[in-house]
């Protein structure tokens, strides 16, 4: 999969995509994870790229220019499969809109700022419009790793042990059970006795009760109940 993130504060997406597990995707050759500077498409030697809104008021607008210079340029090179904006007034992102984007071959994440982008932007180029959740960021680069994490993380081969993703909260669902680690018994905080015990299909039972009992008290919408 290649991914490219559009921004004009490039720098912000240096360390989420230098270390850990999307670093050793990328070693990999798993995923491809490519950041385009908008200033280098700016209008003028100043590096413009956005301007003030039509109407009045208060706060920048990023320009349609530099941003329909860099996606053309990208798209002359290949097609994409989405071209994706990051908006607070977007499709809220979550774990099924995330398993369907990892599927694409080839994505384009565009990262707001200021006000936001010209509309038209919006209107004749952006195929997909996502929000990270219901408050305001400053810029889409934060939006952008979120999104570009939660889709690297399952593409297969990425995780060590593939069946693990499968196992976290929502692929199923609900949220994940509990989990410990040793000791088993630290200060007099016991770990559950069947966790201990050997017996795997108990095991996973125990699981699955804890993972329902976590959705109801938590999540319950995500059982369909209020
Ligand atoms: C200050 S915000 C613009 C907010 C916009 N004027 C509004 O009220 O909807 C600047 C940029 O940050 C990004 N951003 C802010 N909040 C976001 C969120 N919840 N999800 C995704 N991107 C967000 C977007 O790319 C947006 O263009």
């Amino acid at each position: 999969m290649r991914i490219d993130i559009i921004s004009c504060q490039p720098e912000l997406l240096t360390s989420p995509f230098s270390h850990s597990i999307l670093k050793r995707a990328q070693q990999k050759n798993l995923v491809e994870v490519h950041v385009h500077d908008l200033r280098q498409f700016a209008i003028n030697k100043h590096g413009q790229i956005d301007d003030y809104a039509f109407g009045g008021g208060a706060g920048m607008v990023m320009m349609i220019e530099p941003i329909d210079k860099c996606i053309s340029g990208l798209k002359a090179e290949r097609d994409y499969d989405a071209i994706i904006y990051m908006t607070p007034d977007g499709k809220t992102l979550n774990q099924n809109m995330v398993n369907q984007f990892s599927l694409l071959r080839n994505i384009i994440i565009l990262c707001g700022h200021y006000k936001g982008v010209d509309e038209r932007v919006r209107q004749h180029f952006i195929t997909h419009e996502i929000s990270i959740g219901d408050y305001v960021l400053s810029g889409g680069e934060l939006g952008a790793a979120v999104l570009a994490d939660a889709i690297i993380r399952i593409i297969p081969g990425v995780l060590n042990d593939e069946s693990s993703a499968l196992t976290d909260s929502f692929q199923d669902g609900l949220l994940a059970p509990p989990v410990y680690t040793r000791p088993a018994e630290y200060k007099g905080m016991q770990v559950p006795e069947i966790l201990l015990s050997g017996d795997n299909p108990k095991i996973e039972q125990w699981r699955f009760e804890q993972a329902v009992a976590r959705t109801k008290q938590r999540r319950p919408d995500l059982l369909g109940e209020q």
